[in-house]
Order: structure tokens, then sequence, then C-alpha cells
């Protein structure tokens, strides 16, 4: 497609329509100057660690076919004879001119923000559609994901090249329907703009990523330009409504016009009526268009119940019929490493691994599992924090954790660039003071098996923090190592041990 067509498909205005550059054909996009060949748009951002403005001469000596850079781009001067195109936000020009580019994409896309629960929704959403005999995929933390395969793009909501272009392969493979997870970084660096976006879903919002958005209403900001303005102007804003932030985020979706689906249990759109928790799932009775409809979801906790329940909105909110999702949600699948059951000790308790790396998600995650406590039995909980992020959740996680734990073991999570040391003993602090029995173990495998060795029927033990991860990411920058490390495993694998032991 030549460049000038592209600009118009895109409704950007083109200044060089008879200049040489117009006639350029377009052969792709790239964000980093090293992925730039002949053809290729190259989109040069200022980040948090570089300022891709230093390499537009590279760019353009490797053959490409535009810049998209801001108006008073490093050096820009020098650049006279190269097709620029600028504008006060370039990362917003790039993605629209790469939306028009990347075709086709997926005709029913959603999206879906909130502190937790983003991977668990368009999860669920995905097998909701699927089971309705859609062609559906997700994309967030776990990778993409089809009924085929999961792949993995190393970050929640990918980059957008990587983004639009696993679109369009999915589009061309015939998939139909896209849910995605739109992260306050992927939001705030416009990720994921571009595609139409039907309908856009809010959580929850919590501490977390405070490193980055400094403070709580700059992170919800952040979050709320997925209805201000990622969602298309006619779409639907889907909330989580017993949330403390709810009320604001539907305030924002009301002031641009967007169509409201609240739901539970203060939710106007899908009212949970009641939820009883069973042993190894829980009834909801919810109420939609005037109906009752009893749904025995097959997954505990209340948080479980209320990511369902968003994904079911977005779903209906998109045209799903009513009687199939309810009937669906019977059928729905524990999502990688959100209370998964891993194992069970030889002694008889239970071993979930639970993805809760914010005050909150360990809140729920505990909250979840304490039902399934025996009256006299203790909840177990191993878990730390991850290095180079967000240092004042730690002692709030621990403090939650010694409140809700009768046994709290505290571990290494991802240490990163920090001492895993400096990362414990931050968590501990917030231990101090609570009646929990707390020790301390940093090697991530002797903590899960000291924390099965201790377990007796009746308990249950919570291994917090890293989910579905594979590794445990040591170091950082050219140091980093990441060595291979999952909690399902190493939990069947200490459960196998300890029960040799015994
Ligand atoms: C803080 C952050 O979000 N950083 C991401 C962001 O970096 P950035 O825009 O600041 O880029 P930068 O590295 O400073 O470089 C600036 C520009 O120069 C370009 N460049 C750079 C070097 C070079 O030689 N040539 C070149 O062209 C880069 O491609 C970039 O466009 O864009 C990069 C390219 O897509 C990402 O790799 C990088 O993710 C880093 C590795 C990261 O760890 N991100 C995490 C925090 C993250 O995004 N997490 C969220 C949230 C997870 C959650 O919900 O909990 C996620 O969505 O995964
Ligand atoms: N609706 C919810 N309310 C509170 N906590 C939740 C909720 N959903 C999930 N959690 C907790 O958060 C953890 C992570 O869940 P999930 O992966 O679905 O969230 P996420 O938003 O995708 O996280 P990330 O920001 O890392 O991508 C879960 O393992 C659970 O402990
Ligand atoms: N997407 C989240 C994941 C955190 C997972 C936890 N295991 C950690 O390393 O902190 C982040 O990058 O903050
Ligand atoms: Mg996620």
């Amino acid at each position: 497609m030549k460049l000038s067509a592209l600009c118009a498909a895109a409704g950007i205005a083109f200044e060089g329509a008879d200049t040489e550059g117009a006639g350029v054909e377009v052969t792709g996009f790239a964000i980093d100057h090293r992925k730039v060949a002949p053809g290729t748009v190259f989109g040069a951002f200022r980040g948090a660690r570089f300022n891709g403005e230093d390499f537009i001469g590279a760019a353009l000596q490797a053959g490409a076919a535009a810049v998209v850079c801001a108006e008073d781009a490093a050096g820009i001067e020098a650049f006279g004879d190269a097709t620029l195109l600028t504008g006060p936000e370039p990362r917003r020009l790039f993605a629209q001119l790469a939306g028009a580019f990347f075709q086709p994409v997926p005709a029913t896309l959603v999206a879906v923000t909130g502190t937790n629960g983003k991977t668990s929704t368009v999860e669920l959403t995905r097998q909701l559609w699927r089971m309705a005999g859609e062609r559906a995929a997700s994309i967030g933390t776990l990778g993409i994901t089809t009924s085929d395969e999961t792949v993995s793009t190393g970050l929640t909501t990918p980059d957008v090249v990587t983004f639009l272009a696993n679109l369009t392969g999915l589009a061309r493979e015939g998939v139909s329907h896209v849910a995605y997870e739109a992260s306050s970084h992927g939001l705030s660096q416009f990720r994921s703009e571009g595609p139409r976006v039907a309908a856009g879903a809010f959580t929850n919002l919590s501490r977390d990523h405070l490193d980055y958005h400094e403070t709580m209403e700059a992170y919800f900001d952040a979050k709320m330009r997925l209805f201000d303005e990622v969602v298309v102007d006619e779409g639907t804003a889907v909330v989580w409504a017993d949330d403390p932030w709810s009320d604001k985020a539907i305030a924002r979706a009301q002031a641009r016009g967007l169509r409201l689906f609240t739901v539970g249990t203060k939710g106007e759109a899908l009212r949970l009526e009641r939820r009883t928790p069973g042993t190894l799932g829980q009834q909801l009775e919810v109420e939609y268009e005037g109906r009752m409809h009893k749904v025995e979801l097959p997954l505990i906790g209340a948080y479980q119940a209320a990511n369902a329940l968003v994904a079911a909105g977005l779903v209906l909110a998109t045209g799903g019929d009513a009687a199939r999702v309810f009937d669906a949600m019977k059928r729905l699948v524990t999502v990688r490493g959100r209370l998964e059951r891993a194992a069970i000790t030889g002694a008889g308790a239970p071993v979930y691994v639970d993805y809760a790396h914010t005050p909150d998600a360990l809140e729920a995650a505990i909250a979840a599992l304490r039902p399934h406590v025996a009256q006299a039995g203790r909840l177990i909980v191993v878990f730390g924090a991850g290095g180079d992020r967000d240092t004042g959740k730690r002692a709030q996680m621990g403090r939650v954790a010694a409140e809700g734990a009768e046994v709290v073991i505290v571990t290494d999570d991802n240490p990163r660039g920090e001492e895993p040391g400096a990362i414990r003993a931050m968590v501990l602090e917030g231990c101090a003071g609570a009646n929990a029995q707390v020790r301390e173990i940093g090697d991530r495998r002797t903590a899960i098996g000291a924390a099965l060795q201790e377990a007796r029927g009746g308990d249950i033990v919570l291994v917090a923090g890293k989910g579905h991860e594979q590794g445990q990411i040591i170091g950082s920058g050219e140091g980093t190592v990441v060595l291979p490390f999952d909690d399902v495993t190493v939990s069947r694998e200490m459960t196998g041990a300890n029960n040799q032991e015994h």
C-alpha cells in the first residue's frame, strides 16, 4: 500500500501528497530501528530507557519509507528530505497508521483493564465465545491463546506492531473474536490503538505499578484511556460495579457517552443476587433482563465469580445469546495459575498456585480459599514480591498475608536487579504484629517444600505470586538470568519428595 493511501485510510492529513515519498510502497512497521527494512515506517518514541529519536538516522539509512516522531524530535532539521509524519502524540499517530496497514483484523474485539483479573477475564471470555461456536482468541499475560495453542509475547499488552501483526494473523486464520488485556503501561504507550474495539471492561483498581504511574489517580487515568479513547463511540463499557473505584469508572464511561453495562451485586445489567460457595465450585444466582438464572460455576472464590461475570458481560454486550452464555459458564475451566490446584500432599492438604502479586489480589486469593480450610485447619501461604517493581506494595502484601493466614513463609519471587534479602525484609516488616506464625526461607523451592511438610489434613497451602510463570528472573540488564521455575511443577515434585520421606 502506498504511504499516501495509508494516510488517507487512517484519516491522517498528509502534506507531501505530490512528493516522491507519497508514492513509496509501505512494506511494514517497526518501533525498533534494528527491525527496519526498506519500505518500513519507523516510529521514533521517547521511552523510559532510550530516546527512539536517536535512531532516526539509522532507520533512514536502513531504508525507512517514513518516520513518525514528535514535531520537535532531536536533530529533526537534519532529516529535511525524508518523509516525516509528526504530531503531538506520535505513538497514537503511529498506531493509527499501522492500524490501516495491518488488515484484516477480527470483527469483534474487546479489551479488559483493571489491576487484577484481566488475564482471567480475557481467557474466560475466549472460552465462552468458543463454547458458543465462535473462533476466538485471547491476548494477554499468558500470551496469544487460541483453541489450539498459546504463544508467549513476553508482555501483558504486546508492543503495537506485535499486537497488530498478530491480530491480522489471527483474522487470516479465521478468528473472528478476540479479547485482549489492556495494561496501564499498554494504554499509556498506545500499544493497542488502531482497530475498532467494540467493548471495554473495568475489573477493579488497587495498588500496583506506582513505580511507573506514581499516584493512584495517574494510574486510574492511564486505565481510563480505555473508556475515554480506545473503545469506539457507539461501544459498551462493562464495569464491575462492586469496587471502590467503580463509580468513577462509570462516570468516565458516561462522560464519553458509551453504553453502560454494570455487573456485580450493585450491577444493573447483570446483577449478582446470591453466591453460594461449594466444595469444588459455587452457585451464582444472577438477574439479566428481568429473568433469574442459576449458574453452577466450576471455579472457587468470589474473585473468580467476578471475573466470570465480567466475561459474560462482554459476551452479552457484543451480541451473545443469554441462555447459551449462562449454560456455558458451567463448563468454564480453570485459568492457568489462577487458584490452580497443583497437588495434594501426603497428609491430604491441597496445594493451590495463584498469581496474586498485589495486596488486593493476595487478600482475594486468601478469602477464596478460607471457606475450604477445615475448622481446625490452617492456611499456609508461601509468597514474596518481585524486584524492580513498586516497593510500597511489599509491606502491604506482608500484612494481608499475616492477617489472613495462620502460617506465612516469606520467600523470593523474581528478585530481578534487587538484593532478594532486602525485598523479603520489606515484606516481613508488614507481617510484624499479626498472629500468624511467620518464617523466612529465601530459596523458593525450599520454601514450598517446607510448607508442604508443615501441612496437615484439613490445612490448605497457597503458593502465591508467580502463577503460570515458567522462570525466576534474577539480575538485570545484560546479567539477567532466568532460571526454569514453575510453582505447579515444583509443588508436585516436592509433594512426591515429602511423600517418600514419610
Ligand atoms: C516501562 C515499559 O513499559 N517499557 C516498555 C516500553 O519501553 P519504552 O517505550 O520505554 O522503550 P525504551 O526501551 O526506552 O526505548 C525507546 C524506544 O527506542 C527504541 N529503540 C531502543 C533501542 C534501540 O537500540 N533502538 C530503538 O529503536 C525502542 O524500540 C523504543 O520504541 O516499550 C518496549 C518496547 O515495546 C518494551 O519492551 C518495554 O517493556 C519493558 C521491558 C517492561 O518490562 N515492561 C513492563 C513493565 C510492562 O510493560 N508491563 C505491562 C504491565 C503488566 C501488568 O499488568 O502487571 C505489560 O503490559 O506487560
Ligand atoms: N476480580 C479480582 N479481584 C481481586 N483479585 C483478583 C481478581 N481477579 C484476579 N485476582 C487476583 O489477581 C491475580 C492475577 O489475576 P489475573 O492474572 O487474572 O490478573 P491480571 O490483571 O491479568 O494481572 P497482571 O496485571 O499481572 O496482568 C489472581 O491470581 C488473583 O489472586
Ligand atoms: N506483570 C506484572 C507481573 C508480576 C509478577 C510477579 N511475579 C513479579 O515478578 O513481580 C509485573 O511485571 O509487575
Ligand atoms: Mg494479566
